[in-house]
């Protein structure tokens, strides 16, 4: 699991960091990482140009110019605010041999120390400017500018960064918004940090999640997911929410509705009836994708509130929770409901837009609802209601397909079935719900059936990560 802290928490920590240690020694540090990275990406050529900004940010971009000379690379550097440039950093970097200029001419790097924590809004006009007239790559010093260090969001101009070099420990943006290839240099801030903001599982905390049978295990031992999804006019989507279920563990999927015979014949190892009160025992419930939102829909939600299982909540579930809040009277408020809305569904329930601050707006929600809140999109929230937050950013857009969502419902089903917690349930299935759009793509388009099909690759890969 990789941690990430908002500006907030990073800069209370680095004060007190900074309090115990030589005066510059911390950004002399940084900086030193920056030129190494910068050494790497420059591969033997020579010539680097510096975006220098009125904070410390731009100081870290001086003293990396400082130490990249002191390699005998030639170093340009703009000043943003000349009369507010870090003035050791630019004694130093002048000292060594680094030149002020007006303009970058042509290099074979570029350093971006125009802004870096304290960062608010896009790049202003004179740095925009000079950005754009950068066609080298550009390696960000702790973040791109003109992203926001806690929410990712781009209003305007930004650095669009082939690497980032960031201190001390990960913010949101390296979570949220394309940062390149990020690098970390440490120094010690850990101790100094309250428990993370954000994480993002890595492919061993997934592997470990995902359930495996043991040799005492039978179909009903690993839990039973029950499917309510699917009506006359939508079977399609019954059959790509049971077919998710039954790849994604191997235990049992019973399927509840009006397409129990298009189910039937497309997963002829799930269990199907036609009514939701005939489907059996099941240890969670994914209930919503095509269900509609009539009279028997509602009661089918109702149904599978009041059974005392984990439920994750989809689609026509969520907007019948906007339309009729009385629903989650059904709910024992120890059951553990997961709703995935993306960005309308969101609104429909929230009665306000999601805003630029996803993490905030699906944190909100999380608490409102008392459930987990799965925020769809190339970067998937998942807020629990106790306020831990996971982020799973997808390194394709192919998954953003009609069905896509549905897929992910039954995977989150089979994984609540299987009793894992329900963050580690929905933020699993989001990384391996990406993954198998990535995997089955492959450079093309392809449709959600296609991106379920890939569930089993896309768990294998995950799981060769263990021992
Ligand atoms: N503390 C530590 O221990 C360590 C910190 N370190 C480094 O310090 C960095 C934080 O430095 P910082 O706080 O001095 O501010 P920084 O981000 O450089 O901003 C400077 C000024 O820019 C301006 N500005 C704002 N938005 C803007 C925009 N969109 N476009 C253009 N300009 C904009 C705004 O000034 P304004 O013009 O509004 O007065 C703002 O005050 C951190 O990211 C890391 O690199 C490392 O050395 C390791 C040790
Ligand atoms: N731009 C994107 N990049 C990657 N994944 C995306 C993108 N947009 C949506 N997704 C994912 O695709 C799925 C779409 O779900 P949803 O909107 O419910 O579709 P549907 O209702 O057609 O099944 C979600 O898992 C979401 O996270
Ligand atoms: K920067």
């Amino acid at each position: 699991m990789r941690g990430l802290w908002n500006t907030e928490h990073v800069k209370a920590a680095e004060a007190r960091l900074l309090a115990r240690t030589p005066e510059g020694s911390l950004m002399r540090r940084a900086a030193f990482g920056v030129a190494t990275v910068a050494l790497e990406l420059l591969a033997g050529r020579r010539r680097v140009g510096l975006l220098v900004g009125s904070g410390d940010n731009g100081g870290d971009a001086l003293w990396a110019g400082y130490y990249l000379r002191r390699r005998g690379v030639a170093v340009f550097a703009v000043l943003l605010s000349p009369e507010r440039a870090h003035a050791e950093g630019l004694a130093a970097f002048r000292k060594a041999g680094g030149r002020v200029v007006d303009k970058l001419p042509e290099v074979d790097l570029a350093v971006d120390g125009v802004v870096g924590l304290s960062a608010r809004g896009p790049l202003r006009p004179e740095a925009a400017e000079h950005v754009a007239g950068v066609t080298a790559p550009f390696l960000a010093v702790d973040l791109p500018s003109g992203v926001d260090p806690d929410t990712g969001v781009t209003g305007g101009p930004f650095v669009e960064a082939a690497t980032t070099v960031t201190f001390g420990c990960l913010k949101p943006v390296h979570a949220l918004a394309d940062c390149g290839d990020v690098r970390l240099v440490e120094f010690g801030l850990r101790p100094e940090l309250p428990g993370p903001d954000l994480m993002e599982l890595e492919r061993e905390d997934i592997a470990f999640a995902w359930p495996v049978p043991g040799a005492g295990d039978d179909k009903y031992t690993q839990g039973v997911t029950g499917i309510a999804a699917g009506s006359a006019t939508y079977p399609g989507a019954a059959v790509l929410a049971t077919g998710a279920s039954v790849l994604a563990t191997s235990g049992m999927v019973r399927y509840a509705g009006q397409a129990a015979d298009a189910v039937r014949a497309r997963w002829p190892e799930s269990i199907c009836t036609g009514s939701i009160t005939d489907a059996g025992r099941v240890q969670a419930w994914s209930v919503g994708p095509g269900l509609g939102t009539g009279l028997s829909a509602e009661n089918v939600l109702k149904y599978v509130l009041e059974a005392g299982v984990p439920v994750c909540a989809d689609a026509d579930a969520i907007t019948m929770f906007a339309n009729n809040p009385d629903l989650w009277d059904a709910r024992d408020p120890d059951t553990a409901v997961v709703l995935t809305p993306h960005d309308r569904e969101y609104a429909r329930l929230m009665g306000e837009d999601v805003g630029d601050d996803r993490v905030a707006a699906a944190r909100r929600a999380a608490a409102r609802f008392n459930a987990v809140v799965l925020l769809k999109g190339n970067t998937t929230i998942i807020a629990d209601p106790g306020g831990a937050v996971a982020v799973n950013r997808s390194r394709s857009s192919w998954p953003a397909t009609a069905g896509s969502g549905d897929v992910l419902s039954g995977v989150i089903g089979s994984l609540l079935a299987a009793g894992v917690y329900p963050l580690l349930a929905a933020a699993s299935a989001a990384h391996v719900h990406s993954l198998a759009g990535e995997l089955a793509a492959n450079g093309a388009p392809i449709p959600a059936s296609s991106l379920m099909a890939a569930i089993p690759d896309a768990i294998r890969s995950v799981r060769a990560v263990t021992p």
